[in-house]
């Protein structure tokens, strides 16, 4: 059961943006804060990538992708506390954020039958929570169009190459100039696709993050939340 009712939050808060706005640890931070349950969508694309990578098939090759995601199973947790993401029953937790995982994950989320199935299970897992904060890229414009707070996030490229690179331990300027090659390359292929792409909700507050601290953003967010409870009673 989540949903603190001494917090005041009682409803879903989604947060959308490109890689490395903050996104993953703001949500975290807030579910927290809020008593609320938190929903990694990425992970669960990421996971995905794992079964067809595993299936030995090309991630461009729509049809096969389709079939073998059609036939996984994607399991993932949704407590801010703890990461459990598994593939029929095997942890990924940690390979999902692989460079091998992060290259083929925009073209297997492209697929639209990959979506459905995974938007399908987004909603069951939302409906089974009384709060929670959503991470994604689609969340609201497509997962939860009546979301009580919808926040795109966005910051400066360099900025969000700058905060990945940091946290995957990144050190030589060709690593981390190889990293903004692939951030920009994800920013396209996700914003360009047909199905849902990557794009702030018309009714989403967007919140700029690059001279903004994560404790900031975090601030920020809850208190977007409490108002639209407010503005909801
Ligand atoms: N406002 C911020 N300022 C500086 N670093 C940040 C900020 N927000 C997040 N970070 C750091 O940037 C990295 C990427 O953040 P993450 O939450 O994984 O982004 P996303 O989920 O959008 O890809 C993490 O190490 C995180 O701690
Ligand atoms: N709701 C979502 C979430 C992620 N995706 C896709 C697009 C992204 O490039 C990948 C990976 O998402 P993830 O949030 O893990 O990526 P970053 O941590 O921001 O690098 O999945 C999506 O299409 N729809």
């Amino acid at each position: 059961m989540s949903g603190d009712v001494s917090s005041g939050f009682l409803g879903q808060i989604t947060l959308d943006g490109p890689s490395g706005t903050g996104k993953s640890s703001v949500a975290r931070s807030v579910a927290a804060r809020l008593g609320a349950a938190y929903l990694d969508t990425g992970a669960m694309y990421r996971a995905a990538t794992v079964a067809v990578l595993d299936a030995g098939i090309d991630p461009e090759d729509a049809e096969a992708v389709a079939r073998v995601v059609a036939e996984a199973r994607i399991e993932v947790g949704t407590s801010a506390g703890t990461e459990l993401v598994e593939v029929d029953g095997v942890d990924v937790a940690v390979r999902i954020r692989g460079a091998e995982v992060t290259r083929a994950v925009s073209a297997v989320s492209a697929v639209p039958a990959v979506r459905r199935r995974l938007v399908d299970q987004q909603r069951a897992l939302v409906e089974a929570a009384d709060a929670v904060v959503v991470e994604g890229r689609d969340i609201g414009t497509v997962v939860l169009p009546d979301a009580t707070l919808k926040v795109y996030l966005t910051a400066a490229p360099e900025a969000r190459a700058q905060r990945r690179a940091a946290q995957l331990g990144l050190r030589t300027a060709d690593e981390v100039a190889a990293l903004a090659v692939d951030l920009r390359r994800r920013d396209e292929y996700d914003s360009s696709r047909a199905d849902s792409p990557l794009r702030p909700a018309a009714d989403a507050v967007v919140v700029d993050s690059t001279d903004l601290s994560q404790e900031g953003v975090v601030d920020r967010v809850v208190e977007l939340a409490r108002s639209a409870v407010g503005a909801r009673r």
